[in-house]
């Protein structure tokens, strides 16, 4: 079995937060553009820059169902003294009225429908009479209207040619709205990155099958799946695979083959039957491997290949420079922070892969620090990490600790400030906190924690009204 030997597996070098955010950025690009459909580009990124192609409203549009005048006609009218106005006919939304109103007549007019020229005012139908004299074709408006009273001037809203949305935007319903509006039928969105998942680990059963003496279920499977889709990512569950180190290396190129990035979980600490941290120790060398390489592929080839036929005898590199953007190599294996300190990353032939913890707190942190904003990047987003808010916290923090960490919490408004109120079950290896979380909040290192009342960042793990 796999073994990593004496001090090999201790030299890994932490990183902070920052720096690896910054390092899995830099590596990833945004996928090429695709056309879509506009009812299905909710949550997607444009690559387009999208402009008004018409002033809107693109006429003059009644707000109200009523009648169309001359304000000025009605300029004394009163509820005992109403205007009486010749009504000259009727304008339903969609349609356009063929004549003028001249001073003195009305058109009857409905919410949306063009307001006929010469008029510069709709009166609501409430503030109207029929004329009594039957046949009359005749309005009593009882209360004076002034111009542009229920009246949308073309091109109140938008200008024709100014820019609606930009490149990198995340269509919301509002943008979409406004899509449609301006007659985007199709849109281009980055292509959605296809992320395959699998956990490592020989305690794992499926979700789906009865616990047994020692076992567990993989949920951190399902866990990253709903992550992956929640930032607009298609996720590709693998399922799980034994701490085999043939079989782990074997499941990594089947899904880098596959998929535009990977995420693995478990078995990137120290132990014995850590996978994953070996498969990364082999990636760091990557670059001075390559660069003696004729071909890069092939030499990617036997670094994943390499753990099979070598185990942990590699000849391991050392550290050397870490190729951001490069497309190949490890960009980290450890980073100053907890949980997840044992995150790792990778790039592979172009591709990222994440080695996420196999504790489900860590590996949901390592997730929403170090995936969920490379995801967004890859689908174009200009501001690809998580939204922050200062906060208060709401309780102290008894607890030191050598790096930031990043507590689950739940975040709320009292006496208009944010206050956080960090959740119990939050360490590494519990989930009992993981359903409640709408903020994970930097406690920063130091040996005492913090006091109630003290200043923090929260990140945004999902809109606040959910
Ligand atoms: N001697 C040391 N031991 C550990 C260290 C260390 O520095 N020195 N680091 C600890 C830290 S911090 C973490 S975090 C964990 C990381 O563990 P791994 O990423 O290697 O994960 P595993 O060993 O595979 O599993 C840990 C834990 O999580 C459970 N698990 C694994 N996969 C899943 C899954 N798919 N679904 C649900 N639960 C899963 C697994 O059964 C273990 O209980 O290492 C510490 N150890
Ligand atoms: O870094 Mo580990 O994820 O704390 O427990
Ligand atoms: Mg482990």
């Amino acid at each position: 079995m796999l073994s990593l030997q004496g001090e090999a597996r201790f030299n890994r070098r932490a990183v902070k937060v920052a720096e690896a955010q910054r390092r899995v950025l830099e590596a990833v690009q945004p996928l090429p553009p695709e056309t879509a459909a506009l009812w299905r580009c909710g949550g997607r990124y444009l690559a387009q820059s999208c402009e008004a192609t018409v002033d809107w409203p693109p006429f003059a549009r009644a707000g109200m169902d009523g009648y169309a005048v001359h304000a000025a006609d009605t300029a004394q009218a009163t509820a005992e003294q109403p205007a009486v106005l010749r009504v000259t006919g009727t304008v339903a939304a969609g349609q356009v009225y063929a004549g003028t109103v001249q001073p003195g007549t009305a058109v009857r007019i409905m919410t949306g429908a063009a307001v006929p020229a010469g008029a510069d005012a709709v009166v609501m139908l409430e503030q109207t009479a029929e004329a009594a004299e039957p046949g009359a074709q005749a309005v009593l408006v009882k209360a004076p209207a002034v111009p542009g009273q229920n009246v949308a001037p073309r091109g109140e809203e938008f200008r024709c040619g100014a820019v609606i949305a930009r490149p990198g935007t995340r269509l919301g319903p509002g943008h979409i709205a406004h899509l449609g509006t301006f007659g985007y039928a199709e849109v281009q969105v980055h292509r959605r990155p296809r992320v395959a998942i699998f956990a490592t680990g020989t305690e794992l059963l499926p979700v789906g099958a009865p616990l047994a003496p020692g076992r567990i279920r993989d949920s951190n499977s399902a866990m990253i799946a709903a992550l992956v889709e929640s930032c607009g990512g298609e996720a590709i569950p693998l399922g799980h695979i034994a701490d085999d180190p043939a079989a782990v290396s074997l499941a990594l190129e089947a899904a880098l083959d596959e998929a535009d990035a990977v995420i693995t979980t478990g078995g990137v600490s120290v132990g014995d039957y850590d996978v994953m941290a070996v498969i990364m120790r082999n990636l760091r060398g990557a670059a001075a491997t390559r660069a003696g390489a004729e071909d890069p592929e092939g030499a990617a080839h036997d670094l994943l290949g390499a753990v099979v036929r070598e185990g942990a005898q590699l000849e391991l590199p050392g550290q050397g420079a870490v190729p951001r953007g490069a497309g190949h190599g490890l960009l980290f294996d450890k980073v100053a922070m907890r949980p997840g300190s044992p995150t790792s990353a990778a790039m592979v032939n172009g591709k990222p892969l994440w080695a996420l913890s196999g504790n489900p707190g860590a590996c949901h942190v390592g997730f929403e620090l170090f995936v969920r904003p490379a995801l967004r990047r890859m689908q174009g987003s200009s501001s690809p990490l998580h939204r922050t808010v200062n906060a208060r916290l709401g309780a102290a923090v008894r607890k030191g600790s050598p790096h930031d960490r990043y507590v689950r919490a739940v975040l709320g408004e009292r006496d208009g400030l944010w206050t956080a109120e960090l959740l119990a079950f939050n360490k590494s290896s519990m989930m009992a906190s993981l359903p409640e979380a709408n903020a994970l909040v930097r406690i920063p290192a130091g040996p005492e924690g913090a006091e109630a009342g003290a200043e923090v960042t929260a990140l945004l793990l999902g809109p606040l009204h959910e």
